[in-house]
């Protein structure tokens, strides 16, 4: 029998990031690629990102969560589902902030200062190309040489390449919603320059303080908001020198802060979330899952 059958969950989203929580803090088990997939189906709770909160195991955090994408497929980091999972344990809590542990390390939370937002410390941005991951070597990894399209009319080159936790890739353009995401998307995330495959960031920089963007997310397709790619994408046109350290970003579900903080290189992500729905999940979704 999975972990989460019978068990309790909570759906929400982060600026229309689709995210369930589970909280197995009590009833530690083991989630499968099988049980991520299945609460992902249609007669499930679909979701862009499922999170699993377990025991601490670090002193000071609340929590160790696991991040499955929507194909079974875990995750480094979510920024928005992580400021969904502080909505809920600050609301449990009371505390002003919290600590958590993620396979990406340690991620601190804080209430926004406008109500219903939440910010979320991402941690450290990396450019090498061994860090993102690359297949090879790439000294400059503000745009690298990729392109989709004639060699001479590329219709999508030159991304900017980020690990922000997870591995991205923003391809700079005039209009985000001028391509066919859901074509290119899937074609780039599989790409073999991307051992572990990508985010696919489309962006276009309207000034030095605001950016339009929408992402392909790695594992779990079409999204209207990812968090960490928002960060990715804030911190590669800083590099480029074509915006500031602090900007907004306009995402499908809506827009988010990002702050790419000079004094210690973290960066911070704030923006609102809510709540949907919760429910118990039903046995006979994982034995379908199991039999099929
Ligand atoms: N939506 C997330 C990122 C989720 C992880 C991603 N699909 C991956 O596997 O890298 C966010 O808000 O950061």
């Amino acid at each position: 029998m999975s972990a989460l059958a019978n068990h309790a969950f909570v759906k929400m989203n982060g600026i229309g990031n689709e995210i369930v929580v589970v909280d197995l803090r009590a009833h530690p088990g083991v989630i499968t690629a099988e049980d991520a997939r299945a609460v992902a189906s249609p007669n499930g709770a679909p979701y862009d990102q499922l999170m699993a909160l377990y025991p601490p195991r670090a002193a000071g955090t609340e929590s160790f969560v696991r991040i499955y994408n929507n194909d079974g497929s875990e995750a480094g980091a979510c920024g928005n589902g992580m400021r969904c999972v502080a909505s809920i344990v600050f609301e449990e809590t009371g505390k002003d902030a919290l600590t958590f542990e993620t396979k990406a390390g340690l991620i601190n939370c804080w209430r926004g200062s406008e109500p219903g937002t939440y910010t979320v410390d991402m941690g450290k941005p990396r450019f090498g190309w061994q860090d993102i991951p690359l297949a090879e070597e790439f000294r400059d990894t503000r745009g690298i040489e990729l392109q989709v399209g004639p060699i001479d009319a590329p219709i999508l080159h030159t991304p900017s390449v980020v690990n922000m936790g997870n591995p991205h890739a923003v391809f700079w353009v005039d209009d985000p919603y001028a391509y066919d995401l859901e074509k290119f998307g899937p074609m780039l995330e599989h790409h073999p320059i991307f051992p572990d495959r990508a985010n696919i960031t489309l962006a276009t920089i309207k000034s030095r303080d605001h950016i339009v963007m929408r992402t392909w997310e790695r594992g779990a397709g079409l999204t209207k908001a990812c968090g960490s790619a928002a960060c990715a994408t804030a911190v590669a046109a800083a590099r480029l020198g074509r915006a500031d350290r602090k900007v907004r970003l306009s995402l499908p579900g809506g827009d988010l802060v990002i702050e790419w903080r000079e004094r210690d290189d973290h960066v911070l992500m704030t923006g609102s979330v809510a709540f949907e729905f919760d429910g118990i999940f039903d046995p006979a979704l994982f034995n379908a899952a199991a039999t099929a």
